[in-house]
């Protein structure tokens, strides 16, 4: 295995994430797009979107340091039309997994392509079950995204979690959620907290930690996941875990994590659009030093980025006002839960 590439806080990159646009064809209302803000709807792909084999040279430079967690995002990333060669090229390098983050709604009579190609699971987002309420939260048609998921599982793209973000008009439909993803087989259930960061309004917001305490009430076991020290719930059988990234240091200090936007800028935080490293007409070397940039310059966003101030407000810490740049090593709370660790 090639060495891993170490940030100065420590945190190894294991993972990285490519948008492969920032179209959509749903108008999601919370949508952080990846950390790019709104996405740009059911348009044509516009000429600075990465082509085909810009993202396999991104992807192989990336397995060359030892990454071989492969996430496709976006926008909505089964609209593109060289999904299953984007696919193909990244299994192909050894050890890779690539595993994908979608609508679930272009799934039927596409998903056996896909795993054919090399797909090894999905993330399908499903905010509730109800058509109403799922069209007043998306703009779109809960049947697609449900025969989606149908086709997913039965392709074997599992095991599956169903994304179900955390804002005040979902809380209700929670038991519901639970239930389904027990009673089907292959389905997880990931509750990820809403995040205001990217799109405002926090009136949306959920205390998450009583979401914590609903899960651990009705769970038979509770395990911590190694990446972003995650809990996880097992109830009726199943895996429910909770992304909750919002003000928490100890999430971002286990964050092993870059990204890449579709137009093929290095992002080492979600959170953040000013550690942007433009790879644009970059040869194999540049793109390499563009890596090791980004990495060198990853941050922990809350508990470093970002601070509490005397008032107890978060706001941002005063060193990286002028630069990206980080000095020396750096000291970051691991997984502290007592719960068993798990490491995928
Ligand atoms: N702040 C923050 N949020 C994240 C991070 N990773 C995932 N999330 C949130 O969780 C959402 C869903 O993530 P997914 O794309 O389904 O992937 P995942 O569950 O993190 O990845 P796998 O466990 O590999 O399936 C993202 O769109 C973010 O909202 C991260 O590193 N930082
Ligand atoms: C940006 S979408 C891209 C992939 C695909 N279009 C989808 O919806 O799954 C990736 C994930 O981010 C989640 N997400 C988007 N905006 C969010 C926000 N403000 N807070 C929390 N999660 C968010 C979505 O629910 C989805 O699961
Ligand atoms: S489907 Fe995904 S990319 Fe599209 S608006 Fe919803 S969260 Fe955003
Ligand atoms: S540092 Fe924190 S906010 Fe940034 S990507 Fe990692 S977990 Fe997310």
């Amino acid at each position: 295995m090639d060495d891993l590439l170490v940030d100065s806080f420590g945190r190894e990159t294991t993972d990285i994430r490519i948008s492969l646009t920032d179209r959509c064809n749903f108008d999601c209302f919370y949508c952080h797009n990846e950390g790019l803000g709104d996405t740009r709807g059911p348009s044509e792909p516009d000429e600075n979107e990465m082509s085909t084999e810009k993202v396999l040279r991104v992807a192989e430079v990336a397995h060359g340091y030892g990454i071989r967690n492969f996430k496709l995002t976006g926008g909505e990333p089964m609209l593109r039309a060289d999904l299953d060669e984007i696919i193909e090229g990244i299994a192909s390098l050894e050890g890779t997994e690539v595993s994908m983050t979608t609508n679930g709604t272009f799934l039927p009579g596409r998903a056996t392509e896909l795993a054919d190609a090399g797909l090894e699971r999905v993330n399908v987002s499903l905010d509730a079950l109800d058509s109403d309420d799922f069209r007043e939260i998306t703009q779109g048609g809960v049947e697609h995204v449900l025969e989606g998921v149908g086709a997913a599982v039965e392709a074997g793209l599992t095991p599956l979690k169903l994304n179900m973000v955390m804002a005040k008009p979902m809380r209700p439909h929670l038991p519901d959620m639970v239930d389904h993803a027990s009673s089907h087989e292959g389905l997880r259930l990931q509750i990820i907290e809403y995040m205001p960061e990217l799109v405002g309004d926090v009136d949306y917001r959920v205390d998450i930690d009583e979401i914590h305490g609903y899960l651990d009430e009705r769970a038979e076991t509770v395990e911590t996941r190694e990446m972003h020290a995650r809990d996880r719930y097992i109830i009726d059988g199943t895996v429910v875990e909770i992304v909750d990234p919002v003000e928490n240091a100890e999430f971002c200090a286990n964050c092993h994590r870059v990204r890449v936007t579709h137009e093929g800028e290095l992002k080492g935080c979600l959170n953040r659009n000013d550690d942007l490293i433009s790879t644009e007409d970059a040869s194999d070397e540049e793109l390499r030093d563009a890596f090791e940039r980004v990495v060198d310059n990853r941050v922990p966003y809350y508990g470093e980025y970002m601070v509490r101030n005397g008032e107890g407000e978060w706001v941002r810490n005063p060193d990286y006002v002028e630069t990206a740049e980080t000095d020396g090593d750096h000291e970051l709370p691991m997984v502290e839960s007592p719960a068993p660790q798990v490491s995928d």
